[in-house]
């Protein structure tokens, strides 16, 4: 580690496995319960709102029944202690990492405790049903919408995760099955870069093979490992 100075985190549905919330692609994930062109595009939304808003409100509901896991904590403590760059990139829209004692994470697929209008842009801390929503507090259109990035959207800050994946000299993976880009394609552009490059998942995932190196096992276990 003597020569690493910035370093890149991405971070998937696999670090709050071990929390209790289901992950998209596994057994029992999401994706066998729902079809995302049900509940995860801007056209489910716009032809079936009340199925779209029910989806995020079991899933913001269900933030309630979980804790951070030994892995969320190992980030924040490295986050504290390392004197260098660090970007934390989440695709998760839980809020394990900022309860885990994280200070700065970016959610590049947004969060499930923040409301967006979708006439005005006017974002809004939320953590009830959005089903019953009342009006815009900015414009007071009817257009609240989970803050979340859906497919065929455009990620929150890819700019400055570039920028980062850029300049890192590491690059570390955690928990994602490297399934859907953008996020998928920053081990390429961290490598071509110059960065080391480390993936931390269960089993090996669609992108191992661009990995310097992928140990398997569970993020709980694995991420204290490499922190300690
Ligand atoms: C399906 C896929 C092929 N489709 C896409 O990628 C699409 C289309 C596309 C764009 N570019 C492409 C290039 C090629 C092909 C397709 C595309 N991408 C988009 O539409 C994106 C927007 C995608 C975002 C969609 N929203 C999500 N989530 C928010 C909502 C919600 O949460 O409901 S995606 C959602 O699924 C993604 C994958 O999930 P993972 O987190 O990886 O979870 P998964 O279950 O798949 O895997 C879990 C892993 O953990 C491991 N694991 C399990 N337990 C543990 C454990 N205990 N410990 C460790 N590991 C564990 C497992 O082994 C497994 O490997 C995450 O990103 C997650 O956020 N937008 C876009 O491209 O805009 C334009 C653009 C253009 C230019 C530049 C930029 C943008």
């Amino acid at each position: 580690m003597a020569d690493i100075r910035n370093i890149v985190i991405l971070t998937g549905a696999g670090i709050s496995a071990e929390s209790g919330i289901d992950t998209f692609r596994d057994a029992g994930g999401l994706w066998e319960k729902h079809r995302i062109e049900d509940v995860a595009t801007p056209e489910a939304f716009a032809r079936n709102p009340a199925l779209v808003q029910g989806f995020y409100d079991a899933r913001r509901a269900a933030l309630a029944t979980v804790e951070p896991n030994a892995a969320h904590r190992s980030l924040a403590r490295l986050e504290a202690e390392w004197p260098h760059e660090l970007l934390l990139v989440t695709q998760n829209v839980d809020d394990l990492h900022e309860r885990g004692g994280v200070q700065d994470v970016l959610h590049m697929h947004g969060e499930l405790l923040s409301a967006l209008c979708g006439a005005c842009g006017a974002r809004s801390r939320w953590d009830g049903p959005l089903s019953d929503a009342p009006a815009c507090l900015a414009c007071g259109a009817p257009a609240l919408r989970p803050d979340v990035v859906w497919f065929g959207e455009m990620p929150y800050q890819m700019r400055r995760i570039y920028d980062a994946l850029a300049r890192a000299d590491l690059f570390v993976s955690i928990g994602t099955s490297g399934a859907v880009y953008p996020a998928a394609g920053f081990v390429q552009e961290a490598a071509a870069s110059g960065a080391r490059t480390l993936e931390l998942n269960l089993e090996r995932s669609e992108g191992s093979h661009w990995f310097d190196e992928s140990r398997q096992g569970r993020a709980g276990e694995l991420v204290p490992a490499w922190v300690d």
